[in-house]
């Protein structure tokens, strides 16, 4: 296996599948697949999930909401996400562990670096919540943090798009793919596939993205196997 240790970032949104929001079972269980496809090839895997098909803080605060408020309730929707992963994980009998960056121990663990790192060494899957417990932020700079924290070989961004574009695809029908692409050309022509911070965080921490499909059946292990899929974000 190429990575001993990823970062896996899944998208909310993606967790949607074909409903207007919440959580596809169906899809749920397609990523617990997927994931424990390399967990069987002994990749440590660490996750971080959005929460954009539960709640944006931007989303609320545009509609008159305080935005620290809606931060926290967007923090929150990543914690619900992160225990429907857990169960779908468990469901296909992997060991996993809930650590969250708020508070709630009953449910879920605080999160301890050593705990996780001791996991991890373990070969349960550990999923982070509530993104780095700070408003103003978002999962995508918490899967970093995480990620530098736990000197995960790389982060792997699971989304709806295959790669990195000039331009945001979903939008532009002529968007082209970057199969690789520096930090700093992502950042100096503002691609926003993932937030400035995170990216800034990781060009900073020598720590490399893989952008990729993660709805297309056997992404993931194949990048783990060392195949070029996705694009990729180093220095
Ligand atoms: N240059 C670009 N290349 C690729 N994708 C881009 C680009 N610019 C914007 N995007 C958008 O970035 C988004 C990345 O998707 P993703 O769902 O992972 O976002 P997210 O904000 O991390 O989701 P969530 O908050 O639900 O976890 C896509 O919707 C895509 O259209
Ligand atoms: O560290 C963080 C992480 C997240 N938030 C809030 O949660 C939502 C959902 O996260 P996404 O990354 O957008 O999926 C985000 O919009 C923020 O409102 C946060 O405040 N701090």
């Amino acid at each position: 296996m190429k990575y001993k240790r990823i970062l896996l970032k899944l998208s909310g949104e993606a967790l949607m599948g074909d409903l207007q929001y919440g959580i596809d079972p169906k899809r749920l269980a397609e990523y617990a697949e997927e994931i424990k496809q390399i967990h069987s090839k002994g990749v440590e895997i660490a996750i971080v999930i959005g929460g954009g098909n539960i709640f944006r803080g931007v989303a609320g605060a545009s509609a008159g909401m305080d935005r620290v408020q809606g931060d926290y309730m967007g923090m929150l929707a990543t914690v619900i996400n992160g225990m429907a992963l857990q169960g779908a994980l468990e469901d296909k009998g992997m060991k996993t562990r809930l650590q969250t960056a708020l508070k709630m121990e009953s449910i879920a663990e605080p999160y301890i670096k050593r705990r996780a790192d001791r996991h991890l060494e373990k070969g349960r899957i550990v999923i982070f919540g509530a993104g780095t417990g700070n408003p103003y932020f978002t999962t995508d700079t918490a899967a970093v943090l995480r990620g530098i924290e736990i000197n995960a070989d790389v982060i792997l961004k699971g989304t709806r798009v295959d790669g990195v574009y000039d331009c945001d695809p979903e939008k532009n029908a002529s968007a082209v793919k970057f199969d690789f692409i520096s930090f700093d050309d992502v950042l100096k022509k503002g691609l926003n596939v993932m937030d400035t911070t995170a990216f800034t965080l990781s060009q900073e921490n020598k720590l490399p993205i893989v952008v990729f499909d993660m709805n297309k059946i056997g992404n993931l292990l194949k990048i783990c196997e060392g195949e070029n899929i996705g694009t990729v974000v180093n220095i």
